[in-house]
This record gives structure tokens, sequence and C-alpha cells, in this order.
């Protein structure tokens, strides 16, 4: 985006002259409008020159249709929307219609706009407010799923989506659109896929999508790999171990590893010789995973146990994960802790991260109230460009100091003493829990003390919506996972506003972004409200990053208060400037976390582009015939590279091993590599005329030839996708022994995607000459691969 805050004020000024004309102008006038820019854009016109008129024209009928008339700073924000970069709107100031003008104006090309939100209760709550809007004005919208309420199991059909996504404005979640990204590419004929390509996209609480949530890949499985029953047996392995003893467990750095005494216990146990050698790699494997599920994996907070299923919890959002972690394996590991049947360990069939799919669209652009700290990396990495814009009035929100306690317990009594407070004051309170498990005491011990609440967890999500509506009422007092942290627009009841507000009472000490966005749903639009946040030293947050200073300040304390004294809560400035650091911190690791991440996806990313390309090309052709001769050609060039010398009967073996059963003895007089490679490629020739017989038409010569060549690029795709993220994790931990690991990781990348390429063409070969083929008794083509 090349706009200066100047020319930003200036089409502001443009559009708010516009507003007596639009104001002046008949419904149907109004309405017209679409056409009449849908034409000067068609003539040529761009963008920005009817920006103005477009704006004006959906800042009116945002007033006609909803009542609401977008302010001065809304009609910023959408500028500098529709200009493809990120606009800062603090919390409360109205960023769902300030949405509305930037997503008319750039789908009136046809080309289609959307709105990402982290999650299906904000997209769905969004799309059905805007909907009348759109519709009045001439333009489709939709959801990018299905709506509430309907069973997720039922599998949607390719022409469904298709008709979600040929709206003109489309309100969805990133998951959803990653997981559509990779299954449309996974399809085996036209018919299956359902987008076009992406044009603009308007990326909601664009700090979580694209940092928070930038780590964990959406993957799609394919078959299972053979099951391992390792699992259990290194489960009741690790149970034996003890710390110190048996492995040195580093909490602040999420690091772990056996000592000499773990690694002799585990060959006894294993009754092995040495558990480091090549034949024991999977032993070792599977104690890592163990320890990891063991020591990392927290029931509550990372992960559930929902009707005998293990389920992780997204970290960002204390919402259930979707897209399942598969390939590694930590995941039976859990469950062979928890003691529930395992599930199949899957392979990768596909995969993408968030910053890779959004680097897909056209134009991109973002909104969040909490960005600014992140400002550099969202220019480096994506390119994006940060405008702050100013709030409609002054935010009068309090937000109070936080209370620092030294144990857990003391904090959950002091916050709940607090709510009780507050809640006999009349107003209302969202008292945020940092884990499901957290919520579900609060709730115990609210409930002891006979003040009735909601409570929004991962559990109940069902009720989201119902819950949030009553959130506000005089008196109300609502327990939460950061689940409401985001999005969640809590209107005040009658009365409440005079009380001072909705009071936001934190319970764990977050990140400065995850922080203020809880705050942010007190105190929206200028209205009064307050936040406080309730912190202790056993905060997973703290201690997982505190230093040995704060490590030896806390034993000090809780041995003082274990002696007698009555130590509650502590404070001081050297305490909260060391909790700021701490703080710092974890945001640098963060950071340098994404940069490692990104950097293997870049890879991936340049790989999965060329892979898709190619096999788009594939199911577009209407004609294969020379590209499998040239497969052909390829794969017997391959075959024979093998070796230098051929004697008749290594060429038989090669013959029986690739082109023929039936072939029973091969010409004895070939003399040089040209003669043997024309007598083979007559012999293919011959074996897929053979073959043609049996088909009605030259369709379905093409749909024979289609359906072999995405069988072999696709499953050769997917063991390269798993070898890339077994390598992954096999890279990782090499810098520690000083190897560069970026290094190895591209060049191993980079070679086993060129032999890759060499086998798809190979099994190509093999399964169009190999393959049985025969119609059935509708007369449709059956191919059967060995
Ligand atoms: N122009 C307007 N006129 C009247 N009310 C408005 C206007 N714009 C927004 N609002 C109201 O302000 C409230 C906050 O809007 P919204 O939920 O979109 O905020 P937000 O910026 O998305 O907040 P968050 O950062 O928490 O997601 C809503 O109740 C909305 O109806």
């Amino acid at each position: 985006m090349s706009l200066s805050k100047l020319q930003i004020r200036r089409l502001l000024k443009k559009i708010n002259k516009l507003k007596p004309k639009m104001r002046a102008m008949s419904d149907d006038e109004l309405k017209h409008q679409t056409d009449i820019f849908r034409e000067q854009l068609k003539n040529g016109e761009s963008l920005r020159k009817i920006l103005p008129e477009a704006f004006a024209a959906m800042r009116e009928a945002d007033y006609r249709v909803l009542g609401m008339f977008p302010y001065d700073v809304q009609v910023m924000g959408g500028i500098i929307l529709s200009e493809g970069a990120i606009a800062e709107m603090k919390t409360g100031e109205g960023k769902t219609l300030t949405a509305t003008m930037p997503l008319y104006l750039n789908a009136l090309s046809g080309e289609g706009a959307m709105l990402v939100t982290p999650n299906d209760y904000l997209a769905g709550r969004d799309e059905e407010t805007l909907k009348p809007v759109y519709e009045w004005m001439g333009l489709t919208v939709s959801t990018g799923f299905p709506k509430a309420n309907t069973d997720e199991t039922i599998k949607v059909s390719a022409k469904q989506k298709r008709e979600w996504y040929n709206s003109d404005i489309l309100y969805t979640t990133a998951s959803t659109l990653a997981f559509d990204y990779l299954f449309d590419n996974l399809a085996s004929s036209k018919d299956e896929q359902y987008l076009r390509p992406y044009n603009f996209v308007i990326i909601d609480e664009v700090d979580e999508v694209l940092l928070d949530q930038a780590e964990s890949p959406f993957v799609i499985a394919s078959q299972p790999k053979l099951q391992s029953n390792l699992y259990n047996l290194a489960d009741r392995f690790v149970k034996l171990l003890k710390v110190k003893r048996d492995y040195i467990y580093k909490r602040d750095r999420q690091l772990f590893w056996l000592t000499y005494n773990g690694i002799k216990r585990a060959e006894t146990y294993f009754r092995i010789d040495n558990l480091f050698s090549e034949e024991n790699r999977e032993i070792y494997r599977h104690v890592i995973l163990a320890l990891q599920a063991h020591l990392l994996m927290r029931k509550g907070h990372e992960y559930l146990v929902v009707q005998g299923k293990v389920v992780l919890l997204d970290e960002a959002d204390g919402r259930l994960k979707k897209g399942v972690q598969v390939g590694t394996g930590l995941h039976q590991a859990i469950e062979a802790k928890e003691n529930v049947k395992l599930t199949d360990v899957q392979k990768v069939a596909a995969s993408i991260t968030f910053p890779s799919l959004f680097g897909l669209f056209k134009k991109v652009s973002g909104m969040s109230g909490t960005v600014r700290t992140e400002q550099n990396e969202f220019l480096k990495t994506y390119n994006l460009k940060i405008y702050p814009v100013p709030t409609r009035k002054p935010v009068i929100r309090k937000d109070y100091k936080s209370k620092i306690f030294l144990t857990t317990s003391d904090k959950l009594m002091a916050a709940i003493d607090q709510v009780i407070k507050l809640h006999n004051e009349g107003r209302p309170v969202l008292l945020v829990a940092g884990s499901v498990e957290n919520s579900e005491i609060i709730s115990e011990l609210l409930l002891n003390d006979g003040i009735a609440h909601n409570v929004l967890n991962a559990f109940n999500i069902v009720r989201e919506a119902e819950i949030v509506k009553n959130a506000g009422q005089e008196g109300a007092v609502t327990v939460a996972t950061n689940m409401a942290g985001r999005g969640t627009d809590i209107k005040l009841g009658p009365g409440v506003k005079e009380k001072g507000g909705l009071a936001v009472i934190g319970t764990e000490m977050l990140s400065e972004r995850v922080k203020q966005q809880l705050a942010g749903r007190a105190g929206r639009q200028g209205d009064p409200g307050t936040s406080q946040f309730y912190i202790s030293l056993e905060d997973h947050y703290v201690s997982r990053a505190s230093t040995e200073r704060m490590k030896r300040y806390y034993r000090k304390l809780r041995a003082k208060k274990e002696d007698g004294q009555k130590i509650i809560q502590i404070d001081g400035i050297p305490l909260r400037i060391s909790l700021q650091m701490l703080r710092q911190r974890v945001a640098v690791q963060g950071a340098m976390s994404r940069m490692q991440t990104n950097k293997y996806e870049a890879v991936l990313r340049m790989q999965r582009n060329t892979f898709y390309q190619n096999r788009r090309k594939i199911m577009m052709a209407d004609d294969l015939k020379e590209r499998v001769e040239r497969y052909l050609h390829k794969g017997i060039e391959y075959y024979l590279n093998e070796q230098d010398r051929w004697d008749s009967a290594d060429l038989l073996r090669l013959v029986n091993d690739h082109i023929s059963y039936e072939v029973l003895g091969v010409k004895h007089n070939l003399k040089t590599k040209k003669e043997i490679e024309d007598y083979l490629l007559d012999l293919c020739h011959e074996v897929l005329k053979q073959k043609a017989k049996v088909l009605i038409n030259d369709e379905q010569l093409t749909q024979f030839y289609r359906t072999v060549i995405l069988h072999a690029m696709d499953g050769c795709w997917i063991d390269q996708m798993d070898y890339l993220s077994s390598l992954k994790m096999y890279v990782d931990k090499w810098p520690l022994a000083g190897y560069n690991s970026d290094f190895i990781y591209q060049q191993r990348a980079f070679n086993s995607f060129e032999k890759m390429i060499e086998r798809i063409n190979c099994m190509i070969v093999d399964n169009l000459l190999l393959s049985p083929i025969y119609l059935n008794e509708k007369n449709q083509l059956v191919v059967v691969f060995n």
C-alpha cells in the first residue's frame, strides 16, 4: 500500500462530501449504484478511483438497512483495508461494520472478497448481521461452512462449496479455508473442485491468525501408517522413571533428556544393547514421545479427554483444535498416557500454514486491536504495513495494575473475593480462567459462595452466543477461558453503564496482546469498564520462562510461607521489572520460533506450488497422449540407466517387472542402448494398444491416463510430505551440535523432490502397463492398482 496518512484523510473528506448526495437518493437509486460501479470497473476504471463513491454508497446502505452509519474512523479503517494493509483499530471500535465498505468495493469486480475470522462463531455472527445490507445492495453473501446446528460429520458436496465460494462476499474461518484449499488440490476430477483464484481477503484478528497460529500447519491425513505397539510399552516405561535420577527436565525451556541412568534403564527394560543404535531408533523415539506426553502436555490445558478421545486444545484461543496434528505420534503417546484407545497414526497427505495460505491471495489486509508491537514482523515477513486508526471516543476503561500473588490458590481466592464484591455492586463480571481445568475449579468455588454464573469453555461452545448475550446484564457473572478473548461483543444491559460497566478479571499472566484483547471486552465504544489481572508466580507463563533468580526468589518466599509467615500478595518495582522482562523474553522466543517455521515452510511452499501446478495441468488437460509418451521415454531411460550392460535375462526381468507379466522371452540380437530402448518402447505401445481395446472411446482413454498419473503423483507426494515433516523434526536438534540445520534441510528437501519426480514417472509407467483395467456394468472405467 502506498497511501500516506494525508491521502487517507483526503479520501475520507471526499467520502464525507458525498453523504448528502447519497442521502438524497431513493432506495432504488442507491441500489442501482452497484450496477454503475460494476460497469465502471468493466470499462477499466481503477478501484481507487471509484473508492469514494462506492464507500459513500455502502455507508449509506449500512445506515438504511442496519441502522448504523459508519463513523469517520471506521471509514478510515475501511480505506486502509481496501488498500491491502493492516488497520489497527482498538477493541470495540466496530471492525465488523468497518469491513462492509472494503468488502463491497473489492467484490464489485466479481472475483470475490472474503473476510476470515479466527472461529465459526464470529464468522457466522458477522455474516448473519450483515447479510441484509449486502443483499440489499445486490451482492451475494455466504458463510464458507454449514450454518450452526448442522451435523458436522455430514460431507458437504463440491457443488455446495462451489456455490459458497462463488458468492461475492464470503465469511469464513482460516482453518476452513485451509482445509478447503488442500482438499480442492487433492480432487481427482474437475467436478470435485470448487475454488476459484483467491482475490481479496480481510483477516480479522490478523495477529492471532498470522502470528499466534502461524506455527501449526493444517494437515490432511491420508492412509494410516503401520500401528506400533510401542506407545503403551513406552508409556509404562516412563512411568517408572524418576526426575533427576533418570531424566533432566528444564521446565522453563520445555527441554528434557535422559540421564546415563535413564538410558541404562531403557536398555534393560526394552532388552536392547544400545538405545541409540539405528535399529533401536523407533524405541528411542517412542520413549521421547512418552516423556513429552507426560512432561509437556497437561490435561485440561493442552488437551482434553472427551468421551474417551483425546482432543488437543488450541493454545491461542482455548477452542478445540480442528486440524489434529498427525504424523508425529504425540497424539498417540497422550492416548497411551490417558489409557484410552489408540487411534491410527496417519501420514500427511497435504499440509499448509496460514502464512502460505494467505500468500495465495492477490490482495491481503488485516485488522486487529493489538498489532503495533509486532510491526516489524508484519512488514518483514508479510510485507503488511500497519496504520493505527484513532478511537472515535476516548477510551475511559480503567486498566488497573495487576495484583501479584505467590501461589495459585491465593490468587484465585483473591480474584473470587473481588468478583463477589463487584457482583454485589450489580456490575457484570467476566472472569477469565487460564485453562478449561481452572474454569471448572473457579466455577465450583463460585458455587460454594452461592454465586450463580455461566461457564464458557470448549465444553459448552454451542451455547456461546447465548452466554455472551447475557454476560453484560446487571450482576451477571461469566467464567470463560480465553475463548471469549477475541471479537466477543458483550452488550451492556440497562443500568449497567451507570454502575461502572463490565469488569474483566483475569486470573493468569498472559502475553501483552492477549491481555489487551481480554481487557478490551470492557470499555467498548467509549463505555465505562475496568480490567484487572490476578497473577501468581506459579502461573504457567511465569514458570516456563522464569530465570534462576526468579526461581530462587519464589522458593525463598514459599519456604517462609510454609514456616507460617503470612505471605499472600507480593509486589515491588524489581519484581514488576522482572515480570516485564520475562514477558519480552517469551515474545522474542515466539518470534524466533515463527521465523524458523517460516523458513521450513518456504521450502515446502515452493515444492507444493510446483506440485499443485503440475497436478492442475493434468486435471485440466483434454488429451494426455503426448504426455504419456514422454513418461514412457523417460521411464525407460531411468530403468535402463540402472546398469551399464543388459543381457537378455536382465532385460526379461525388466520387462516382467515394469511392462508386462506375460512376455516370456525377449529379442536376443539387441546391441546398442538405442536398439534396446526402441524395442522396449515398441513393447510398451503394444501393451497399451491391447489395453485400450477394452475402452469405448478416446475420452475413456484420457480418463485412464489421468487416473494413473494422479494416482502416482499423489502417492509419491504423500511420501514426500511425510519425509519433509520427519526431516524437520530430525534436523531441528542439529544446531545444538553446531550444524547448520537450515542448509541441511534445504539440501535434503531439494534432493528428495528431484527423486520424487523420478519416482512418479516410474510409477506412472508401471501402472499404465501393469494395472489391469475393465469397464463395470455401467460401462465406467475401473483401474485396479496393485
Ligand atoms: N457506526 C456505528 N454505529 C453504531 N454502533 C456501532 C457502530 N459501529 C459499531 N457499533 C457497535 O459497536 C460494538 C462493537 O463493534 P464490534 O464488535 O464490531 O467491535 P470490534 O472492533 O470488532 O471489537 P473487537 O476488537 O473486540 O473484535 C457493536 O455492538 C456494534 O454494533
